[in-house]
């Protein structure tokens, strides 16, 4: 089962997964930014297929706050352990910039740690994804590779790409598999 391999293969989650959410998106569906919160593992693994889609890690508010001292990069020193300081409070925004990742199809994004804890991550409600800031944004390149394996080559896929405009047009459905760890499975829901 595909759930064994990735918990086998990965090593990363503590023991095998136990919860596979199924989501399907029409081309122009996203999800909205949210946090996968604490019922779970703090390991994410995302499998997708069909089209292709831009993920968006935003960082969570709570180390957006003070956006003013964004630009304060002569920040050297770290902290002494104690109270954050102001300096130590900055570093740590300096440290997470929203970022994004294309899930092309048949690929597998795992997230976890700070990824999980202290972003935000969503997929935009656009049938256009740009992905220029894309952290993998050189995969596209080899993706007509693996198009040409799929059942009808070209028809989830379409990257109206050149090296200014980075864009992926999506023009069928996509379905995610969401692996998930749930720590606490409660075997009785009513005692009395
Ligand atoms: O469909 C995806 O890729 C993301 C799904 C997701 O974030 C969730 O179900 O919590
Ligand atoms: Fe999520």
């Amino acid at each position: 089962m595909i759930t064994q391999r990735i918990y086998e293969e990965s090593g990363l989650f503590p023991s095998a997964i136990n919860h596979v959410l199924i989501n399907e998106y029409l081309p122009d569906q996203g999800i909205m930014p949210h946090q996968d919160g604490p019922a779970y593992f703090p390991v994410v693994a995302i499998l997708s297929l069909g089209s292709p889609v831009v993920m968006d890690f935003i960082p969570h508010s709570r180390l957006r706050t003070c956006t003013d001292t964004w630009d304060n990069n002569d920040v050297k020193s770290e902290g002494s352990g104690e109270e954050p300081s102001e300096i130590e409070t900055d570093k740590r925004m300096d440290n997470h910039h929203p970022f994004s990742v294309l899930l092309m199809p048949r690929s597998l994004l795992i997230f976890k740690d700070n990824a999980y804890s202290d972003y935000l991550h969503g997929i935009k409600d656009s049938e256009v994804h740009q992905y220029d800031e894309a952290i993998n944004v050189a995969e596209p390149l080899v993706s007509h590779k693996f198009d040409q394996q799929l059942p009808e080559p070209g028809k989830a896929i379409q990257i109206v790409g050149n090296k200014d405009h980075k864009v992926i047009q999506r023009t069928a459905k996509r379905v995610s598999l969401t692996c998930r760890l749930v720590l606490k499975v409660q075997k009785k829901l009513f005692k009395f």
